[in-house]
C-alpha cells in the first residue's frame, strides 16, 4: 500500500560529549546503515559539527533536538534553523514531551517551530503523545488529534508528506513500559486518518509515523511488524553503539 521507508532515529537527549559522540559514530559507520531503513542520529548542539563532518560519505543522517521558532534574534541560548541547516543538520524533533513538560513548549510553538524548519530546509520530527492520566482517562486518541492537528497548522500538503511523526505515550518514555504494539498501532493508526482528515489519503499515506517509548533491540521489531508503524524515536536504547545497530537492523 505504501511505499514508506522505515526510519529509526536515536534521541540522546542531554548525553554525550563531543569525543563521545565522534567515538559512538566511529563504532556504527558501515553497520547502523542498512537498506531500506533511514538511520538518524538526533545529538546535542555541541556534537552537531563533529557529528556531521563524521557522517559525511555515510547513509547516516544527524538531527537537533530543538530548533528557535525565529531566524535570528535577541532570543539568549537558542539555536535556529538557519544555523542547524548551515551545518548540514537535516532532521530536527520538535515538541518532545520533555520540551513541553519543562520548557513550556506549547502547540502554538510547536506549530512556529514546524515552519521555522521548512523555512530553512529542515525536516521535522514532530512528537506527540498521552500523558499517563489522560490515557486512563480515555483521551489518549483526543490529546494525539490536538497536537497532531496543531502541529500541521498552515502546513502545506507537500511538506506534509515529508514530516515525520512520533508516536510518544508520556507514560512509556524511560520507563521500560512500553506500549503493546497492538495498542500503538491502534493510535497510530488513528493519526494517520487525523493526517488523512487535514489533508488528503495520499499526504497521510506519505507521512511516517514513529513509535517511540522504551523501544529496545528485542522490542523493535515487532513494532515494525505493524501496518501503520513506520520507526522508532528511541531515547536510552540509542546511546550504546551495539544496541543502536542493533535497532536499525531489526527494522529491516
Ligand atoms: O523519549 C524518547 C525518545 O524521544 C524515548 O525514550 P526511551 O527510549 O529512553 O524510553
Amino acid at each position: 500500500m505504501s511505499n514508506r521507508k522505515p526510519i529509526i532515529a536515536g534521541n540522546w537527549k542531554m548525553f554525550k560529549t563531543v569525543s563521545e559522540a565522534v567515538s559512538f559514530f566511529s563504532e556504527i559507520k558501515g553497520k547502523a546503515e542498512v537498506d531500506g531503513v533511514e538511520s538518524v542520529i538526533c545529538a546535542p548542539f555541541t556534537t552537531l559539527p563533529a557529528l556531521v563532518e563524521a557522517a559525511k560519505g555515510t547513509s547516516i543522517a544527524i538531527g537537533a533536538q530543538n530548533v528557535h521558532f525565529e531566524d535570528n534574534g535577541a532570543f539568549t541560548g537558542e539555536i535556529s534553523g538557519v544555523m542547524l541547516k548551515d551545518l548540514g543538520v537535516k532532521y530536527v524533533i520538535i515538541g518532545h514531551s520533555e520540551r513541553r513538560a519543562y520548557f513550556a513548549e506549547s502547540d502554538e510553538i510547536v506549530n512556529k517551530k514546524v515552519h521555522a524548519s521548512f523555512k530553512n530546509g529542515l525536516l521535522p520530527i514532530v512528537c506527540v503523545g498521552e500523558k499517563l492520566e489522560e490515557r486512563e482517562a480515555g483521551q489518549t486518541k483526543d490529546v494525539c488529534k490536538v497536537q497532531t492537528e496543531a502541529a500541521f497548522q498552515g502546513v502545506s500538503a507537500a511538506q506534509a508528506a515529508e514530516v515525520v511523526i512520533a508516536y510518544e505515550p508520556i507514560w512509556a518514555i524511560g520507563t521500560g513500559k512500553s506500549s503493546t504494539s497492538e495498542d500503538a498501532q491502534d493510535v497510530i493508526g488513528y493519526i494517520r486518518g487525523v493526517v488523512a482528515g487535514l489533508y488528503d489519503q495520499a499526504t497521510a499515506d506519505a507521512v511516517r509515523i514513529q513509535y517511540g517509548g522504551s523501544v529496545k533491540p528485542n522490542n523493535v521489531a515487532e513494532y515494525m511488524g505493524q501496518t501503520d508503524i513506520d520507526g522508532a524515536l528511541v531515547g536510552g536504547a540509542s546511546l550504546e553503539p551495539a544496541s543502536y545497530i542493533a535497532l536499525v537492523e531489526g527494522a529491516k
